[in-house]
């Protein structure tokens, strides 16, 4: 996917305020954002379900404004809003959406891969909103997709149904398949995602991996010890260099070195923005 310059208003409302990005085949890309920054709205451009304003859109080589349906067969959409086909049967569902595909997954495959082999018989109308959202997740990946679109994926899931979720992404993703993926989770992000971008205010306000984005890398560090003195605490450029200072000035204990966290880092970022 290739986006430069891209521009979307609603009436007066800039929601997307000429954002550029690139997603490499095969990666999985996540974009952060708080509510209302904007995330969706790129994301809808991407699938082709809403028109830009302004700004250049490539997405497997195509424009999504004009792609026609060999395209849209390539891709996977999870959107936020749920399906709603209450009297089906879960696997009545994605059997029904398979036939749309040329090559789809065997159904009992994708129930499998989603955690729904227990719930296939099952309405959806009687299903809980964690296992509403897997539907939702069966149902974007059953074509084989290439790329696979993952909006606010796991909102509702428990625990372990988002482990299990995130092993599918993996297996996904290790498929060959590119993954753009939004999450307000930032253990999510952390976990999944080869690189990401901050996004606030319609813009791209820092990109790069999960380990280095915003500075993560090279931003000091917390340190923590307890000596003869007491408990300490304090910021470093150079914990290292601190740890050996310490060591050399006598007996530590309950030594902890904290590189800021992604949640950190993404909570400064949003806080400069704002
Ligand atoms: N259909 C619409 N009509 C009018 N304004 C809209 C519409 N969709 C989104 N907006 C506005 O555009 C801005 C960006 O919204 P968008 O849904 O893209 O943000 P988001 O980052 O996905 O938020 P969230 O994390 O809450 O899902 C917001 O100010 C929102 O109110």
């Amino acid at each position: 996917m290739e986006v430069t310059g891209l521009r979307k208003s609603y009436g007066g409302t800039t929601a997307v305020d000429g954002v550029g990005l690139g997603v490499r085949s095969g990666e999985v890309y996540a974009l952060l954002g708080p509510n209302g920054a904007g995330k969706s709205t790129t994301v809808e451009v991407l699938e082709g379900h809403r028109r830009r304003d302004a700004g250049r859109v490539r997405v497997l080589g195509e424009d999504p404004a004009r792609a026609g349906r060999a395209w849209r067969a390539r891709i996977g959409i999870v959107a936020q809003s749920a399906t709603d086909a209450g009297e089906l049967s879960v696997r009545e569902v994605v059997r029904h959406f398979a036939r749309y595909y040329p090559d789809p997954r065997p159904v009992d495959e994708v129930l499998e891969l989603c955690g729904l082999r227990d719930r296939a018989g099952a309405r959806l109308a009687s299903l809980s909103g964690g296992q509403r959202r897997r539907v939702d997740v069966a149902l974007g990946i059953v074509g084989r997709p290439e790329l696979v679109f993952l909006d606010e994926p796991t909102t509702g899931f428990d625990p372990e149904a988002r482990r299990r979720f995130w092993d599918l992404v993996r297996s996904l993703r290790d498929s060959g398949s590119t993954v753009l993926l939004t999450t307000h989770y930032l253990d999510e992000a952390e976990a999944l995602a080869d690189r990401l971008a901050v996004i606030a205010g319609g813009r791209i306000i820092a990109e790069g991996t999960p380990r280095t984005v915003g500075g993560r890398d090279t931003a000091p560090a917390l340190v923590r010890w307890t000596d003869g003195d007491g408990e300490h605490e304090t910021t470093s450029a150079d914990p290292a260099g601190l740890v050996v200072e310490l060591a050399r000035r006598g007996p530590v204990r309950g030594l902890a070195v904290r590189q800021p966290s992604l949640e950190d880092v993404y909570l400064r970022l949003i806080g400069a923005a704002a």
